[in-house]
């Protein structure tokens, strides 16, 4: 399987080299030439199969002959081994016809770890095949990093730089960040917003100098591989429910727009999926595109849901890809404009392509308590915040006769405050957790600068320090 970019510029990779590249040289992101087709009989033989056997059969035309199999079928196995529910991401009925993914159940208690803990072991693995190391930097908005550092930590072929917003993270996935003792981990808090982190992370892709000789690496889901390992729940959820023999509909709640993405792409793949809805907190750029055409940025606004306060929404730039019939200028008009200003306008017929599939919905702060209280009362079924705004706008979205899953994408334990001011309920850390809010925090404070960032990254980063 080759790679392209989004901009069309850049080299054609394999699965290998795009999983190391990150950011692709033209400032695109990696996408398949071509999507793989699963028939209907695979498909349906993925029902009540193991995560791990269904993730083996989704990932493997990704992959092509980059991996051997047997060794892409043991990583799988290692990446799941460690989840705390034996379904890996089950599916919890909470009303007729409408349903939740659960995909907190790994080790940072958010669905990042899903595709995170097999994406460590697969770039562990292939650095290690070639001798090499990697300097990983992330940007989070509250999740990624702390997923990211738990699949990094103690590694020796890789460092990880994680920066978050400065006070725009709960105190657990602060925490999450800044407790881990690990010498190979790098808390920076950036006095900024998300926006901010995400885009020094691709100003210093686009840094050749610095990435070169820092051997830059990404783990966002910039990375082609983070989306790929969120398509496998998409089919899991959906054969347990009758796919292909049945349409599903999934709401996502939105902020980088990878987790959507890997349901368009589980789509394309074959899988019959009905709608697909994006649901947003009160910052909406994307539900303001589908309502006006207009992808305008605002200022981002602090949310109960801390993960989701995001207004550049990196990959909608793969969306626009495909509804521009992968033409790659007409993207880089799009991003030009944007970074000129601050916004665009998207053309019709693409608009068009994207509404055909995609529906969209805002939750705003009032609304997120009150399906978090409501929920409860209900059904007895306690959601974190980011999840809440999915059940919120799947409500809205259903026509009751197709199911509707709506991904359940943190556990209620990492907004503590919120959950416990909506519905009177503090969800409390799981045991193994708890240590972390009493254990001594290490981070470090720096402007919102390219410059800082990199020079920080620089002087820590083993690649630089040791050679490679
Ligand atoms: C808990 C949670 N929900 C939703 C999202 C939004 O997902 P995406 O950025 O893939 O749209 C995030 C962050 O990515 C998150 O951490
Ligand atoms: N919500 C994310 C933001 C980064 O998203 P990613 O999917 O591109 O890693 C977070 O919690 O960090």
């Amino acid at each position: 399987m080759k790679y392209v970019s989004t901009r069309g510029e850049a080299l054609v990779l394999d699965f290998a080299d795009v999983l190391l590249t990150g950011l692709a040289r033209d400032g695109g992101l990696y996408v398949p030439e071509a999507w793989p087709r699963l028939d209907d009989a695979k498909i349906s033989e993925m029902a009540g199969r193991p995560y791990a056997d269904v993730a083996f059969e989704v990932i493997s035309p990704f992959v092509g002959d980059a991996i051997a199999p047997e060794i892409l079928r043991r990583l799988i196995g290692e990446a799941y081994a460690g989840f705390r529910h034996e379904a890996v991401t089950p599916l919890v009925q909470i009303a007729p016809n409408s349903f939740v993914l659960e995909l907190f159940h790994g080790p940072t208690l958010a669905f990042k770890d899903v595709a995170m803990q097999f994406l460590g072991r697969l770039m562990d693995h292939i650095l290690t095949e070639r001798g090499e190391r990697a300097t990983i930097v992330t940007a989070t908005s509250g999740d990624t990093g702390g997923a990211a550092i738990e699949a990094f930590r103690g590694r020796d072929r890789t460092d990880v730089f994680v920066l978050f917003p400065d006070g725009r993270v709960s105190p657990v996935q602060r925490r999450q960040m800044t407790t881990p003792r690990d010498k190979n981990v790098h808390s920076l808090a950036l006095s900024g917003t998300f926006d901010d982190c995400q885009s020094i992370l691709k100003e210093m892709f686009n840094h050749f100098e610095f990435r070169d000789r820092v051997h830059l690496a990404g783990v966002n889901s910039i990375n082609w591989a983070r989306i790929v390992a969120q398509v496998v729940y998409y089919f899991v959820a959906a054969t347990a429910l009758g796919a292909p023999y049945r349409k599903v509909s999934f709401t996502v709640p939105s902020g980088n727009f990878g987790d959507i993405f890997a349901g368009f792409v589980a789509k394309r793949m074959g899988l019959p999926i009905d709608r697909l809805v994006i649901a947003t907190n009160t910052n909406d750029i994307l539900t303001r595109t589908f309502e006006s055409s207009a992808y305008e940025m605002r200022g981002v606004t602090a949310t109960s849901s801390p993960s989701m306060d995001i207004q550049i929404s990196s990959n909608f730039e793969r969306l626009l890809f495909e509804a521009y019939g992968r033409d790659g200028a007409a993207v880089r008009r799009l991003m030009e404009r944007l970074r000129q200003s601050q916004g665009f306008t998207i053309d019709d017929g693409p608009m068009r392509a994207m509404r055909a599939e995609f529906d969209a919905g805002r939750c705003l702060e009032d609304e997120t308590a009150q399906t978090i209280a409501k929920t409860l009362e209900k059904s007895g079924y306690l959601l974190d915040p980011h999840t809440a705004t999915g059940v919120k706008v799947a409500a809205e979205r259903t026509d009751g006769k197709v199911p509707m899953v709506v991904l359940g994408t943190a556990h209620p334990a990492k907004f503590p405050d919120a959950v416990e001011k909506a519905c009177g309920i503090r969800p409390e850390l799981p045991a193994e957790l708890a240590h972390i809010m009493n254990d001594e925090e290490r981070m470090e404070l720096l402007p919102a600068e390219q410059a800082s960032v990199e020079a920080y990254v620089e002087k820590n980063a083993r690649a630089v320090r040791e050679g490679v």
